[in-house]
């Protein structure tokens, strides 16, 4: 199946963001920003995702949140993409496979921040994601001691890149994943939807 793509060279090191941004916020643009020096990254995809399977209420209409997202989100390296929507995936495991299809010359490196590797043992087969890619873990605040101690944290241990090493983590094999401490910004969607910063039907 042919998607629209961002163009790729062999060899590349992508990150990929996938999120709700319900709405995007600096939260977001900081974390992308840390990521591509931390992790040496060559761009950065954000994955604007048609609804996370764990979350039960619907997002914002994905038009609205995929220009939300090209307007905050402005660097380089980055680019906003709609991919899950076009592949019909919501599950990060299947996104991964069409993604690792449509472009197997690169490669990919699964970013997120702290507050879901705390919870990622409850992801549909996050054992074949950890497995399949390196992962880059990001700080938010309140959240270094739930990732640190998760199920996943745990079970691969073995598998952790320190992170004063986190440069090496896009050309490691999978399982890999690391950890780093970077400056934090206590902002979420969630606040920023109570706050009514962000006016939207959900999608069903
Ligand atoms: N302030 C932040 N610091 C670190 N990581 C963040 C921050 N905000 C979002 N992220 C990460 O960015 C990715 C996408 O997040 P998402 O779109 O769910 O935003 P959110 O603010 O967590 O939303 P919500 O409050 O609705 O759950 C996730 O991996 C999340 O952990
Ligand atoms: O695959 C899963 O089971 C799964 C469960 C929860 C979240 N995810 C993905 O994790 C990313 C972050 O989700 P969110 O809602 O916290 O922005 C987004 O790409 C989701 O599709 C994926």
């Amino acid at each position: 199946m042919k998607y629209s793509l961002p163009a790729t060279r062999p060899g590349q090191v992508i990150g990929l963001l996938g999120g709700s941004f319900d709405p995007p916020h600096a939260g977001h643009v900081h974390i992308s920003r840390e990521a591509i020096k931390r992790f040496g990254l060559d761009k950065l995809w954000w994955l604007v995702s048609p609804g996370n399977p764990l979350k039960k209420k619907g997002p914002a209409p994905m038009d609205m949140r995929m220009a939300a997202a090209r307007k905050i989100m402005q660097h380089p390296k980055v680019e906003i993409s709609d991919f899950e929507a076009q592949a019909g995936t919501r599950y990060t495991a299947e996104t991964l496979c069409a993604l690792r299809s449509a472009c197997p010359q690169v490669h990919f490196v699964w970013l997120m921040g702290a507050d879901n590797l705390a919870q990622f043992h409850l992801w549909q087969d996050w054992q074949e994601i950890i497995e399949s890619v390196p992962m880059g873990i990001l700080a938010r605040p309140g959240q270094r001691i739930p990732a640190r101690t998760s199920r996943a944290a745990r079970i691969y241990a073995h598998a952790r890149l320190p992170g004063r090493q986190s440069q090496l983590l896009g050309q490691l094999r999978a399982p890999a994943w690391c950890f780093v401490n970077v400056p934090m910004i206590a902002i979420s969607s969630t606040r920023l939807r109570a706050q009514g910063d962000w006016h939207a039907t959900p999608q069903k």
